[in-house]
């Protein structure tokens, strides 16, 4: 018996509906929820009104029962296989009321009398990969998931020859190479069985991916093992963890520690920006979660490159920039305002390169006791115990074929439901408390196979597929070992803790199961046994493995699953020598550059994604996202204070500017690292207090990849050796070469770095807004007058070239100056994209304080010095500005001038048509 349920919401519920009415120019857009519930018995009414109400529990909604679609209405549901999360829930909840569901299904449909709106539909709000579209009411005649256990396929290798085996590495979508494939052929004859399943060899796909083991960074010579050397011969005091663990730990005061990690969906974006984005935000979250024995979310930050909003995609039938700048500010809303995370920053460039394979960076930082920030280790006899969501046939090849640059297809998108991590994050957190876990880890990329893998290599582990939660009647061995559902994490209990820790669970609703144990076997050890029950396991000796098995998937020791990775030399990068010059323009054409450059969305106001994610949920921040009294401007850093009743701040900025990284990815690198070190300084923190996160996403097709990736990595260790300052997490995306329509299409070889800093009061910290006019304006910091990688260069369309040198040396000077000059600093606002022009017109927007420049230049106005600043300072403290600062006095606060704004030699530069595109510009090319 199938009931349906719509829901319309409107007013204060939905303003994002009232939102795309406007962008859709349909003034009667209605947009519905359609809950489809499956009842084992027919409700009577009053059942069904109690449905309805909880359906419907919000303010201005009004809830229909068993309507049609209307004529002229289209609605967007899940295709079969692709299973929607609320399923679940809405079981759950009609329990909860007393009436029993087999199944739910949830659609959304849109209604207006235009006739203009199933296009608008299909090309914004139809993802046609994982989607069906319904112009009619669709019919029904169970919701319950169908299908039945497939046994494993037997390969038997032994006597394959290589044309084979290579076939047999890339069937199914697969990405096994013949290296590898030989390497399970050896498992085989090592092992003397008549075959192998696809269940080893999925799991061994996995294993061996890019993703998981890292093999482009092995390859060109243990890269990941340099940034960790040049971390332990600085060996900072703070460090707690790095990259041993799911983020990096890094000291905070009285005797709290903070993770840090950022994560990329690169690949899953390009196919679903909805749901690649959602969850590459929940997934990083649990990494958070899943860090140590386990921290709490206090922040996450989100950064985004596609390509051109106006430009078509370059791979027909993948999502538009523009679909996918609409379907990122979306998800990063659901997920992060669902789970109650605050935004620390957001931000959205549009860059050529990343048309093809968007840059999909997301990161958390979360807070725990010193006390658990150590990686947790399994005990023989703990059971193996997976929380959280249910597993579908969703996800399938995310991790290998993200890595190996493949074609991803529907199965390969990760599906989010926010709402079921919110349950088990604080249930892990009493789970900690009541010392509950040997270990645990989340369930990311490559799913249970690596999560069971990795965590069970400390001592052995064995686990029955056949007790994993499904969301579908059945799935093959090798799928519920690979599938990257979400919303879970894998716990190690000892058994003493088991029913406590159960009853914990329990108590937070979060489905737990234990599906295995760990084992002092050195094996990994994976069964499909439907008739050994989670009781009987339960009830089994510690360290006895069930002799009734059913089949088998595999049982090898895990000393037979490491491969060697061949090692490849690579020269130094070749490195770009010209610098163009900048032409010398009258103030009227400089106040037509600043217009334009204001207007790009490197400096332009991002308000209209900013304001949809919730930066101030828990009560801790500080400082940031944004200042000002006029205008709400991106700060340069974010400052929360974590610890109740405590003013220590965590301070975090982020440093990337693709552009630079085109024309120089090594100068870049050393550029983005000093510019994110000096950011944190200017804020308040000291050197040896800061630490950095790194995610490289390189290309894996165009030339000298491989040297800008060393020379990269090489040049991070530098500055790692020279500063002090830490590498402690990050990802290596290392498969950024697309094939496209167009060709093939690569990004930029490039790190995005996040730091991470820790004052021990908030009044250390500096803030952005002017004070006082009258006061003086000088830039300080190293000069970097080449305009290569500039917004101002792109909008004059100079040639590319080199970027400048820095040196360490002068870095090291400034850095101290700054510190010891702090008293002097009325204010201070980091250089960034749009040079010096850019950093006064968000002051002035900021502010509503106009400035008065003594002179200026086109190079002084734009060039992008990245260790530099602009500072505030009162007129009698300018001569005391020590040298090492390298003071430029740029001119004088001129207090609040009606319609006036940056003002050089009686021309404003300023005017306000460039505060309309500085404000509007980013919403006209995406909403
Ligand atoms: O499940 C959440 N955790 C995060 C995670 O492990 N994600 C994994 O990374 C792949 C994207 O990589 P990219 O294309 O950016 O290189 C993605 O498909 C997942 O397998």
């Amino acid at each position: 018996m199938i009931h349906k349920f719509s829901v319309r919401s409107a007013g204060v519920a939905e303003p994002d509906i009232r939102e795309l009415g406007r962008s859709w120019e349909l003034d009667d857009l209605e947009v519905w929820r359609d809950y489809y519930v499956e009842f084992e018995s027919a409700p009577d009414a009053a059942a069904l009104a109690e449905v309805a109400a909880v359906l419907g529990d919000q303010l201005d909604v009004e809830v229909s029962l068993d309507q049609p679609l209307p004529a002229g209405a289209v609605q967007v549901a899940y295709k079969r296989g692709v299973v929607d999360n609320e399923s679940d829930s809405i079981i759950t909840v009609c329990g909860l009321l007393g009436v029993k569901a087999r199944a739910g299904k949830v659609a959304t449909s849109y209604r207006s009398e235009s006739p203009r709106l199933r296009d608008l539909v299909v090309s914004t709000r139809f993802n046609a990969t994982i989607e069906e579209l319904h112009d009619e009411e669709p019919h029904y005649d169970t919701l319950v998931p169908q299908g039945h256990y497939e046994s494993a396929v037997q390969y038997d290798l032994r006597g394959l020859d290589d044309t084979k085996l290579a076939e047999l590495g890339t069937a199914g979508g697969r990405n096994l190479s013949l290296a590898q494939m030989k390497h399970v052929q050896h498992v085989q004859n090592t092992l003397g069985d008549e075959f192998v399943t696809d269940v080893l060899l999925e799991a061994l796909d996995a294993r061996w991916s890019d993703h998981c083991a890292h093999t482009t960074w092995k390859s060109l010579g243990s890269l990941l093992g340099r940034l960790v050397q040049a971390a332990k011969d600085v060996d900072n005091p703070n460090v707690l963890s790095m990259f041993h663990d799911n983020a990096g730990v890094w000291d905070f005061y009285d005797g709290h520690a903070i993770a840090i990690k950022a994560e990329t969906h690169n690949g899953p974006s390009a196919i679903s920006g909805y749901f690649g984005q959602l969850t590459k935000l929940g997934g990083v979250l649990r990494d958070i979660l899943g860090t140590g024995l386990s921290a709490d979310p206090i922040g996450s930050f989100e950064y985004t490159a596609v390509g051109e909003p106006e430009a078509p995609a370059p791979i027909k039938g993948r999502p538009d920039a523009r679909r996918l700048a609409g379907e990122t500010i979306r998800a990063i809303k659901e997920y992060g305002n669902t789970f109650g995370v605050p935004m620390m920053s957001s931000r959205m460039t549009f860059h050529p390169a990343y048309r093809a394979k968007p840059f999909a960076l997301g990161g958390s930082i979360g807070l725990l006791p010193v006390s658990a920030a150590q990686r947790g280790t399994p005990r023989p006899g703990d059971f193996v115990v997976l929380i959280g969501g249910l597993t579908g046939n969703e996800g399938i090849h995310g991790a290998s074929a993200s890595s190996a640059g493949a074609v991803m297809d529907t199965a390969a998108v990760q599906i989010g439901a926010p709402l079921e991590q919110v349950k088990f994050r604080k249930a892990l957190i009493e789970l900690r408390e009541a010392g509950c876990m040997s270990a645990l880890t989340d369930v990311g990329g490559a799913g249970l196979n690596s999560a069971v893998g990795e965590i069970g290599e400390a001592c052995g582990v064995w686990i029955n597929t056949a007790l994993v939660p499904l969301k579908t009647a059945a799935l093959p061995m090798w799928r519920i070992l690979l599938s990257e559902s979400q919303e879970r994490m894998l716990l190690a209990v000892p058994p003493e803790h088991q029913e406590r820790a159960k009853k914990i669970l329990d108590r937070h609703m979060v489905r737990s199961t234990v599906i295995g144990r760990f084992a002092d076997t050195g094996r990994y050890h994976v069964f499909h046994a439907p008739d050994l029950t989670e009781e009987a396991l339960i009830a089994g000796a510690p360290d006895v493995v069930p002799a009734h098995q059913g089949e088998l998937g595999f049982d090898v020791a895990y000393d037979l699953l490491d491969i060697e990775v061949e090692r490849q030399e690579v020269g130094p990068p070749p490195r770009p020598a010209d610098v163009p010059e900048w032409p010398e323009l009258a103030p009227t054409q400089l106040a037509g550059l600043l217009e334009e450059v204001v207007a790009d969305a490197e400096v332009a106001s991002q308000h209209f994604a900013d304001s949809q994610y919730d930066s101030t949920v828990q009560g801790n921040t500080w400082y940031g996202p944004h200042y000002g009294t006029e205008h709400s401007v991106r700060t340069a850093y974010w400052a929360g204070t974590p610890v109740a009743g405590s003013p220590a701040a965590a301070v975090l900025n982020t440093a990337f500017n693709p552009w630079m990284f085109d024309a120089d990815p090594v100068a870049a690198t050393r550029q983005m690292f000093c510019s994110a070190l000096a950011g944190q300084v200017l804020a308040g923190v000291a050197v040896k207090d800061v630490c950095m996160c790194d995610n490289f996403y390189t290309p894996h097709l165009s030339p000298h990849w491989r040297e800008w990736l060393v020379g990269m990595v090489d040049e991070l260790a530098v500055l790692v050796r020279h500063f002090g300052v830490p590498l402690i997490s990050g990802k290596d995306s290392s498969a950024g070469s697309v094939h496209t329509d167009e060709g093939l299409v690569s990004v930029p070889p490039a790190v995005f770095l996040s730091a991470l800093g820790k004052v021990p009061h908030t009044d250390a910290l500096l803030r952005e807004q002017w004070t006082t006019p009258g006061n003086v304006l000088v830039r300080v910091g190293l000069a970097t007058s080449s305009p290569v990688g500039t917004v101002a260069a792109r909008k004059l369309s100079l040639p590319t070239g080199a970027l400048d040198d820095l040196a360490l040396s002068d870095v090291d000077s400034y850095l101290s100056a700054l510190t010891a000059s702090r008293n002097l600093l009325r204010s201070g606002a980091r250089i960034g994209a749009g040079g010096v022009a850019a950093t006064l017109a968000q002051g002035v927007l900021a502010s509503g304080i106009g400035v008065k420049l003594e002179s200026a230049t086109t190079e002084s106005l734009f060039a992008e010095h990245r260790v530099g600043a602009v500072v505030e300072v009162a007129p009698d403290n300018v001569a005391a500005l020590p040298a090492e600062l390298s003071p430029v006095v740029l001119g004088v606060l001129e207090g609040t001038l009606e319609g006036t704004g940056i003002v050089l030699d009686g021309v404003d530069l300023f005017a306000p048509a460039a505060r309309d595109g500085w404000l509007n510009s980013f919403t006209a090319r995406i909403a």
